[in-house]
């Protein structure tokens, strides 16, 4: 009979997977691929939560004729030689994360990223972590702050894929990581590395991708999580209320959103002639359409036509040492018992667990079944 994908083996070892989980991003920036892409995202319930019937209607006879378009526009203006810049940087994430672990943690253990929307899927990192015999998986969702239609998308995804799977793995997920102080050290490192080239702006930015308001009204903690980060950063760089403001970009629909909106608060500044502004967007872990689009181009436009100053987009934290270093600790906080970080000790029971294998593979294959 077939074997299912991470079907039991007595032979070889269990390991620990960590399973980074992004957003995702079109194969292509062309009307073409954006078109799945942007019906796979926001088909999403998580995403939109408006009434099946009538968003199904708005969908497919208005936004999927309409947006794949404007968005490929959007797309080709920051795609690069190495594709998506999302896609890009959480592979060198995905890398880096692989290589600083192999010098801290020494059991078995691999790294494999998965997107929510679009390639490489979630499913196909599952199938790839269980391909190399992990059994237990920590789920590491690249969004600090927590949101419905963000990291519990992410996870619908990881449970989708496991009701298909025999022998499903040990499953642990990080929640968020808005205040945990190594991300919050690389956020406030690269911020004041960028200010040591660059010198300082008379106000500094933070933008958070929006999402509606009535999320925020239902009990969804990202509003109070974003702001937190906020507050955590502009203390690690030791700026007072008046130096730094909090806002929410990428509106999409009618229904209100988080507030204040970013491009109000960029139309603002401009009019009270900010001498200069710098925008940073902490919940990003890497540059992609939000930021290099919306922020870093739109953002400046709509700040300098309203007459503001100088205009800087200091980049994600993307491929940050500190940052990868970040995610190795806020890895590390959630695999405690099934990892071990001292070598000696780990090499003894891998031995021990090796022959104790052998033996009962031997005796098993001797018995009845
Ligand atoms: C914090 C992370 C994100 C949350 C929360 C989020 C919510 C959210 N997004 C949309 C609609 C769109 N977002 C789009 C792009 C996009 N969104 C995020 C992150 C979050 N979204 C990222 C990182 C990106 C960029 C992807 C890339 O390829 O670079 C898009 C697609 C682009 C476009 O057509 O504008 C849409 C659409 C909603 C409705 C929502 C919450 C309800
Ligand atoms: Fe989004
Ligand atoms: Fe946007």
């Amino acid at each position: 009979m077939k074997k299912t994908m991470g079907a039991f083996d007595h032979a070889t070892l269990p390991k620990t997977g960590i399973l980074l989980a992004n957003l995702g991003t079109p194969d292509a920036p062309t009307a073409k691929a954006l078109r799945p892409y942007l019906k796979q995202f926001l088909s999403d319930r998580r995403v939109v939560e408006i009434p099946r019937i009538i968003w199904w209607l708005i969908l497919n006879l208005i936004i999927l004729n309409l947006r794949p378009r404007k968005s490929a526009e959007k797309y080709a203006q920051i795609w690069t030689s190495e594709g998506s810049p999302l896609l890009a940087n959480a592979r060198k994430q995905t890398a880096l994360l692989q290589g600083f672990l192999s010098q801290r943690i020494a059991s078995p253990y691999a790294v494999e990223l998965g997107m929510r929307y679009g390639n490489p899927s979630i499913a196909s990192a599952i199938a790839k972590l269980q391909a190399q015999n992990c059994t237990r998986i920590l789920v590491f969702p690249l969004y600090p702050q927590y949101a419905a239609s963000s990291t519990a998308s992410a996870l619908d995804a990881v449970w989708d894929t496991l009701k298909q799977t025999r022998n499903v793995p040990a499953i642990r997920t990080i929640r968020n990581y808005h205040d945990h102080p190594a991300y919050i050290k690389a956020l406030a490192d690269s911020v004041r590395e960028y200010w040591s080239i660059n010198g300082k702006p008379e106000k500094l930015v933070m933008s958070f991708h929006g999402v509606p308001r009535y999320t925020l009204d239902k009990g969804d903690p990202y509003h109070c999580e974003c702001h937190k980060t906020g507050r955590l950063l502009a203390e690690a760089l030791g700026l007072s209320k008046d130096q730094y403001l909090i806002a929410f970009q990428s509106r999409f629909g009618k229904a209100e959103w988080l507030k204040p909106y970013l491009a109000a608060t960029l139309e603002k500044l401009g009019k009270d002639q900010v001498k200069r502004v710098d925008v940073v967007c902490p919940g990003f872990s890497s540059d992609c359409l939000e930021t290099l689009e919306e922020i870093a181009m739109e953002g400046k436009e709509i700040f300098q036509h309203n007459g503001g100053g100088e205009y800087h987009y200091i980049p994600a934290l993307n491929s940050r040492e500190s940052w990868i270093h970040a995610m190795y600790d806020i890895a590390l906080d959630n695999l405690h018992g099934w990892v071990s970080t001292e070598w000696d000790a780990e090499h003894a029971r891998q031995e021990g667990l090796k022959t104790a294998l052998r033996a009962q593979a031997l005796s098993e294959s001797k018995a009845d079944v």
